[in-house]
């Protein structure tokens, strides 16, 4: 199987990474493309160390591609899609991790009955470790999301999905893992200012998150049971809930759903820039 990714931005050098790192598919097999301008060329050079093939033409990479990511921003995806019809055949399978871009959208711009399926996935599947849902169009055949879902297993955690939850879930896992990072430096920087170093800091703080989350994974424990758990409930303890009533203060909660609702908000304005050619945004 080949595996093309139209866009060599930083989610088609994570994917490809990925793929080749967990031995998924071999970079021999992979391709991407990018425009011919400064950014597209500087992309190009430094996807093609990975060894996989590189070019300059959406359409010749269709050709050379079983499965097609769509890892272009929704901006230009109505002039791509333009672009490729034409050499679309019906061996091809078009998987678009494009934020707010809708599958009946993208079918529309193919040919008849091109299968297509839409996926969101995160960053750290460069590591083997990401977090995927798909749902399939109504070409997709069941084998098509099978196929997909061993694919991205590969790098990660992986399920099919209803479509309808997409813009969340881009809010929730596809936008994920920056507030995780940003949560590792404000736990790593708090170590700092109470005298850690910064390496000894960071490690501490990026060990507690991986914990905690597998902590929850394998025990299927509610968090909150969970944070009972680590917060001694006598007066010759504390710590932690002294902690966490400050955080509590803070609207930290309330604060991390705001940020999922608010990345689904922009996820659906970026839907209207997919509707229109070449979108710049004012
Ligand atoms: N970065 C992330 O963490 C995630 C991104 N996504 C989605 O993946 C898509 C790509 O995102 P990024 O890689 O972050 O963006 P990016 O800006 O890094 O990459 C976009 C790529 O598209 C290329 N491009 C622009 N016009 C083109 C054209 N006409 N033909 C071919 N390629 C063209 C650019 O040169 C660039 O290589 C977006 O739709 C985004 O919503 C989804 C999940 C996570
Ligand atoms: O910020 C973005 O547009 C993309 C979608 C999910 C993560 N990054």
């Amino acid at each position: 199987m080949s595996v093309g990714f139209i866009g060599a931005g930083r989610l088609a050098m994570a994917m490809a990474k990925g793929f080749i790192r967990a031995g998924a598919v071999p970079a021999e097999n992979i391709f991407a493309s990018a425009p011919d301008n400064l950014v597209g060329r500087a992309e190009l050079r430094n996807i093609k160390e990975l060894g996989i093939h590189v070019t300059h033409s959406n359409t010749a990479l269709v050709s050379q591609s079983d499965v097609v990511f769509l890892a272009i921003k929704a901006n230009v995806v109505k002039n791509v899609l333009e672009e490729i019809s034409p050499f679309v055949t019906q061996r091809h399978l078009f998987v678009t991790p494009m934020a707010g871009i809708t599958i009946k959208s993208v079918e529309e711009a193919l040919p008849a009955e091109t299968r297509v399926i839409r996926m969101m996935p995160n960053t750290p599947l460069v590591v083997g470790e990401g977090a995927t849902v798909y749902a399939r169009g109504e070409h997709a055949t069941k084998h098509d999301g099978e196929m997909v879902e061993v694919l991205l297993s590969n790098v990660g955690w992986c399920f099919e999905g209803k479509e309808e939850y997409m813009d969340a879930v881009t809010g929730l896992s596809g936008s994920g893992p920056a507030y995780v990072f940003l949560s590792i430096d404000a736990l790593a920087t708090g170590g700092v200012k109470m005298g850690l170093s910064r390496q000894e800091s960071l490690r501490v703080a990026a060990e507690t998150i991986q914990a905690a989350a597998k902590r929850v994974l394998e025990t299927g424990a509610h968090p909150s049971m969970l944070k009972d758990e680590v917060c001694s409930n006598n007066i010759l303890g504390q710590s932690a809930l002294s902690a966490i009533h400050k955080m509590e203060a803070g609207g930290f909660r309330a604060l991390l759903m705001d940020a999922v609702e608010a990345g689904e908000d922009r996820t659906k304005e970026l839907r209207r820039m997919g509707e229109v050619k070449n979108h710049v945004e004012d």
